[in-house]
């Protein structure tokens, strides 16, 4: 099942908020210059530090509605009450040129990816517990109260989902779990 992809292989990284996705894709593309991570579209607010056209294109939800009503994205979803999405035609370029592309996105997503590109290699991201999983989204300070309670409910949801991906991968040990990530994706050293 956990064939690893070739070059231009489209690869989906799913799993609940916090869990450290964002974490685990950054030291990967530090170490892999050659993959090429999709920057989303999203209706939610920047987070401080978060830059438009660099973390997330940040929209209106009129525009975002707009784009989607023109094919523009490859997939999208709502989660915790904000629309995300792949920009379509990036993501087709770069997997022509031969590119490993990453799209870090939630279940919906991965859902419809895996209708539209069924030789996409699925991982989901698991916390070591669910106590875990909160402690992380709190300790990361980022969102409200509300929007942490939401995305908790979310995770519930997204953890059931395990069956339907090529590979699970536990994220306890950082260090560790990039390494699991990196063979699950058959990135050598020097890739
Ligand atoms: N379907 C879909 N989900 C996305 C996309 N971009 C980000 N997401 C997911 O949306 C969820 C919320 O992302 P974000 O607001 O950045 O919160 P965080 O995951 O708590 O850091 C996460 O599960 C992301 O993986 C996208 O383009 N499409
Ligand atoms: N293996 C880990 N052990 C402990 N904390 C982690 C680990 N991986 C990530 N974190 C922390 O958990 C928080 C959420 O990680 P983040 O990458 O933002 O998650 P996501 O992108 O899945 O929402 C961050 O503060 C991050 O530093």
């Amino acid at each position: 099942m956990d064939s690893p992809p070739s070059s231009g292989r489209l690869t989906v990284i799913t799993g609940p908020s916090g869990v450290g996705k964002g974490t685990l894709v950054a030291l990967l593309l530090q170490r892999h210059p050659a993959l090429w991570l999709s920057v989303s579209a999203t209706t939610r607010s920047p987070r401080p530090g978060e830059s438009d056209g660099q973390h997330y294109v940040f929209l209106t939800r009129p525009d975002f509605e707009a784009r989607v009503a023109g094919g523009g994205f490859l997939e999208w979803a709502e989660f915790a009450g904000h629309l995300y999405g792949t920009p379509r035609a990036p993501v087709e370029a770069q997997l022509v040129l031969g590119r490993p592309v990453l799209l870090e996105i939630e279940l919906e997503g991965a859902r419809q990816v895996r209708r539209t590109f069924p030789a996409a290699f699925q991982v989901l991201i698991k916390p070591p517990s669910f106590e875990e999983l909160e402690r992380r989204i709190r300790g990361r300070g980022t969102d409200s109260e509300e929007a942490i309670q939401r995305r908790l409910a979310r995770a519930r949801e997204e953890l059931t989902a395990e069956a339907e991906f090529d590979a699970v991968l536990v994220n306890a040990d950082l260090d560790m779990a990039l390494q699991e990530l990196e063979r699950l994706l058959g990135l050598a050293d020097a890739d």
